[in-house]
């Protein structure tokens, strides 16, 4: 999109909003007026918060306070943004805060903080029980005539004008389900002082716009402006909160050593994992770590948390797990030097001196292979001695090896590393290698209260006894989430070979798949169906799992074509049909780095705005984003496309296609168990991307 065509988009989209906003405000206002108790101050709060209600919030005024004999609540106000306590004072003198305390007109006004601090506990005591986690219940004070924005511990104090809009461009945390049963369930805990409950009642209609945006005793102008950015938010990014009982256990678990989390795509891990985080920040004055083998992720990660647990967010770090190793190695004084193309011309002038005319051409003529083998099993395991790699079982790795095979496998491997040694370079497993290396040398800072560990199935061996080293077997120290379904690279561990024991209840497995349809999970699943697959724990698991749907909606779109050209034209042509502000909620995503070459100049040349996925940090962009399949793990989109998905796939293993046995027979009938193994990676990546998508799965083909 050009620049111009999307400045005129928002422009359209501002007069729209104005408009609504207006008939909104102009609701609000006559609520506001009948209020006949309440000082004129009160009232002008109320106004602004009676807006919301407007747009879906809850507002409930004057609650008796539950377990005190007369006291009050102000207000106690439910949204998409969370659960609000809020105390408004009709002071003379603004706030001042310093030194943590709170003082108006010279005097000290601390019991006003300890009051709402105590009623904002009685609210979490509420919601806990719904199961939600008290991280989304704020306390707010409101000054009535002040213009005020800062924070006094956990309390947000807010000036008149400053409300509306604040709360109005809060990220969304909680769907409108979970805010109908929160404020359902605060209506009857915190009973009526008198009169009824605002929020559930429509808007006059005999309310019709006026002119007046301002009549000195209300302010519109602050929220129009929230309330355009709420309106060109992507509601994907919202934060969730409203946990499942079981979700909450788990969050809150006492566990006396190393814990595991796994269950299929969708069932609520990385939001479990994120919960635990707060949870143990919250519990301990340590930090924690969390990583993931992905550049991305940790950033889009790190953004959620942020909203969603502000108080902590400082003492979680968010990391990739190569980056961690880095710093970590470069804070202990040991050089590295991480080259990857040096490392990458070292393995090739290996493989054409010892690897291309040896046996491993009768398994795989391709050096791909090998230099996986070299990646993920020797080196990925810290393999040093030829005896060991002899013998050890290969996971997830199908061709067989015979000794002699295992032999020139050696021979390749010392000659990569050899001449790796001689350009003085690194390669990233060798980060992985030299940091276990330095923290079982010295046990010594970064002190991590604890570390959590997201897709853990994509890391190498060595990496999760890194991590591992860090926290040891301690007590709620090392937590590892994933799924080993969703391994989108070759090989992979056990938790035995780490000694990573993981018994009884410290094992748990989610079940409930809250983010995609049974349509598109099905087309996803029939990818993988014939795929059984081994998880960390040694298991062997049926690629179709039993999984406990939650969410209806959705709809698998597919589209053949006979060329490339009219397939890329149906991709533009679903694209430019987004209405405004749903492109933030797409995704297209491609199996390679050249597809994705390819799809970035599609998007360009037709003005689509495109955000590639290494650089979202999990704001909400009103762009495309663009990346690889790889690129999208752990991540979720309303709309995902998947431009000539089943291109590198052998015919009939398209998604939903009957063909998945067929695929394995081409496999078969061109003899290498390395194709085999090559394909079932792919369906893999496939099946990982279909499942990113929530409400919409486009499936394109080319027809050859
Ligand atoms: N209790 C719940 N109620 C409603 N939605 C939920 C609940 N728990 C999780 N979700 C939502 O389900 C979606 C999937 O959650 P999450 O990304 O944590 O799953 P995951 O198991 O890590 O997925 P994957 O392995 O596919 O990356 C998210 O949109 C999340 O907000």
């Amino acid at each position: 999109m050009a620049a111009g065509g999307s400045a005129s988009r928002r422009a359209q989209e501002a007069r729209r909003q104005e408009r609504l906003l207006r008939e909104q405000w102009q609701a609000a206002r006559q609520q506001a007026r009948q209020w006949e108790a309440a000082s004129e101050g009160e009232r002008r709060v109320a106004a602004q918060l009676l807006v919301l209600t407007e747009r879906g919030w809850r507002l409930l005024v004057d609650r008796r306070w539950p377990g005190t004999r007369a006291a009050n609540v102000d207000m106690l106000l439910v949204g998409p943004g969370g659960v609000f306590v809020i105390d408004v004072k009709n002071w003379r003198a603004g706030p001042e805060t310093w030194g943590g305390k709170l003082r108006a007109d010279g005097e000290p006004r601390d019991e006003h903080v300890a009051r709402l601090l105590a009623v904002t506990k009685a609210a979490e005591g509420a919601v806990a029980s719904l199961g939600m986690s008290p991280v989304a219940v704020q306390p707010l004070m409101v000054f009535a005539g002040q213009r005020v924005d800062t924070g006094l511990g956990r309390i947000r104090l807010l000036g008149e004008r400053e409300v509306g809009p604040a709360l109005l461009s809060e990220r969304c945390r909680l769907r409108t389900e979970s805010v109908r049963a929160i404020a359902d369930h605060l209506e009857r805990v915190f009973p009526d002082y008198e009169g009824p409950a605002v929020g559930r009642t429509a808007p006059p209609t005999t309310a019709r716009p006026q002119q007046a945006a301002s009549d000195g005793l209300f302010d519109l102008e602050g929220l129009r402006d929230a309330a355009l950015e709420e309106a060109l938010r992507a509601p994907i990014e919202q934060w969730m909160t409203f946990l499942h009982p079981d979700q909450v256990a788990l969050v809150r678990r006492n566990w006396s050593g190393p814990a595991r989390i796994s269950g299929p795509a969708g069932t609520g891990k990385t939001v479990v994992g994120l919960h635990r985080a707060a949870h143990l920040a919250r519990r301990t004055s340590g930090r924690i770590l969390y990583v993931t083998f992905a550049n991305n992720l940790p950033r889009v990660q790190g953004t959620f948390f942020k909203s969603m647990s502000p108080g902590v967010a400082d003492r979680v770090d968010f990391r990739s797990l190569h980056s961690w190793a880095q710093e970590f190695l470069q804070e202990r004084g040991v050089q590295v030097r991480l080259h990857g193309d040096k490392a990458e011309t070292a393995f090739s002038l290996a493989w054409k001196h010892v690897g291309r005319d040896s046996r491993l051409a009768e398994i795989d003529p391709a050096p791909g292979y090998w230099r996986e083998e070299i990646d993920h099993v020797i080196k990925g395991r810290g393999i040093t001695a030829f005896e060991e790699y002899a013998t050890v079982p290969r996971r997830r790795r199908r061709a067989v090896l015979r000794r002699s095979h295992r032999q020139a496998v050696w021979a390749l491997y010392e000659a990569y590393e050899s001449l790796r040694g001689e350009r003085g370079v690194h390669d990233f497993n060798d980060v992985l290698s030299l940091a276990l290396a330095e923290a079982t040398r010295r046990k010594e800072g970064p002190h991590y209260a604890a570390v959590i560990v997201d897709e853990v199935q994509d890391l190498t061996l060595v990496g999760v006894r890194l991590l591992h080293a860090l926290v040891g077997d301690v007590p709620n120290g090392l937590l590892l989430v994933g799924d080993g379904q969703q391994a989108v690279y070759p090989g992979g561990f056990r938790l035995a070979d780490a000694g990573i024991d993981i018994r009884g209840d410290r094992g748990q497995v989610l079940h409930t798949n809250y983010r995609n349809s049974k349509e598109i999970l099905d087309a996803a699943l029939t990818v993988v169906a014939d795929d059984v697959f081994e998880d960390i724990d040694g298991m062997n698991t049926p690629g179709r799992r039993d999984v406990e749907l939650t969410y209806h909606d959705g709809q698998v779109v597919r589209v053949t074509k006979p060329t490339v050209a009219e397939h890329d034209q149906a991709l533009l042509d679903a694209l430019r049909a987004l209405r405004d502000g749903a492109r933030a909620d797409a995704a297209v995503l491609c199996p390679s780095v050249r597809a994705i070459g390819h799809y970035q100049r599609l998007l360009s040349c037709a003005e689509i705005p495109v955000c590639l996925l290494e650089h979202y940090d999990g704001r909400p962009v009103d762009a495309v984003k663009l990346g690889t399949y790889r690129r999208a793990k752990g991540l979720e989109f309303k709309r995902v496309y998947l431009p000539q998905h089943d291109a590198a796939l052998p015919k009939g293993a398209s998604a939903g296609g009957a063909g998945v046995a067929e695929a394995h027979e081409t496999a078969r009938e061109t003899g290498r168990e390395t194709s085999r193994e090559r394909e079932e990676l792919l369906r893999s990546q496939l099946f990982v991307a279909m499942t990113r998508a929530r409400d919409l799965l486009w499936l394109g083909s080319v027809d050859r």
